[in-house]
């Protein structure tokens, strides 16, 4: 399998302000990867870096073969960010065709894709409505329909699940499940335990450095507990003993 996303010896901040020391990932072509940490750990720092909305402090970041940052990829990604960019005085449909349209997408594709990108989050009944109109959770919804439209290779999404209840949470992983078995890459940060044990790989991040990477399973193996969280708190306690005796 091609390898979709390549970090190599990662840093990355703000000015002065070091956020990502270290950061190397491998994410091959129909994986979905977890990243997961507490708030202010980097993870959204370390997606934008990867859409190539920030430039490498040091290292390198390559995703489908093209060092980023490069703008001519982005068409090829469907990004999904943390805060909803949505026209709140326009209609859900509206806000897919035009986001759609600006992914490069004809009249024919968007009449065909709308329908399928809301079908996955059931906004298809509401697809009419004002998105001013809109509760928090139909606004995360509609954010993960405009990242599908496009039909994208990679998909990269920043706290998909929050504010999305948990039967409706259970038909998005489905569809991620599926959108990866067709081979399409999927990159997510959450805080929810369960969207990181639906993942092939995880990355744990915390103050910056990739604490723990593997497959939950080699992770619970590894660390000798029974779930993901107490990987997580296992190697968070880990991090804390070595900045302490070091
Ligand atoms: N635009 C910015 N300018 C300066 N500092 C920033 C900026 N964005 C983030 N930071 C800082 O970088 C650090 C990492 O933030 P980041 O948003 O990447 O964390 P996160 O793991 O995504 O957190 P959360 O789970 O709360 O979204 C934080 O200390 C934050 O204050």
């Amino acid at each position: 399998m091609s390898i979709t996303i390549q970090v190599t010896n990662l840093q990355q901040g703000y000015g002065k302000n070091v956020v990502l020391r270290d950061i190397n990932l491998t994410v091959k072509g129909g994986e979905i990867v977890g990243l997961i940490g507490p708030s202010g750990a980097g993870k959204t720092t370390l997606v934008s870096t990867i859409m190539g909305m920030l430039k490498p402090q040091k290292g390198t970041v390559t995703v489908l073969q093209q060092r980023m940052p490069n703008r001519k990829l982005l068409g090829k990604i469907g990004y999904m960010a943390q805060t909803d960019a949505l026209y709140n005085s326009l209609t859900a449909r509206e806000n897919l065709k035009f986001f759609g349209a600006m992914q490069g997408l004809s009249v024919a594709e968007l009449k065909k894709q709308i329908p399928y990108a809301a079908g996955i989050v059931n906004l298809n009944a509401d697809l009419d409505k004002y998105v001013k109109n809109f509760s928090g959770g139909m606004k995360r919804r509609l954010s993960l329909a405009i990242a599908l439209v496009s039909n994208p290779e990679l998909l990269i999404l920043d706290e998909p699940t929050v504010g999305i209840d948990p039967e409706l949470r259970q038909q998005i992983w489905h569809e991620l499940q599926h959108l990866a078995k067709v081979g399409k890459t999927i990159l997510l940060t959450t805080h929810v335990m369960a969207d990181a044990e639906q993942s092939d790989q995880l990355m744990m991040i915390r103050n910056g450095v990739a604490i723990a990477q593997g497959t939950p399973n080699q992770l619970i193996r590894n660390y000798q507990v029974t779930s993901v969280e107490e990987v997580f708190l296992k190697a968070g306690r880990q991090q804390d003993a070595h900045t302490h005796n070091g």
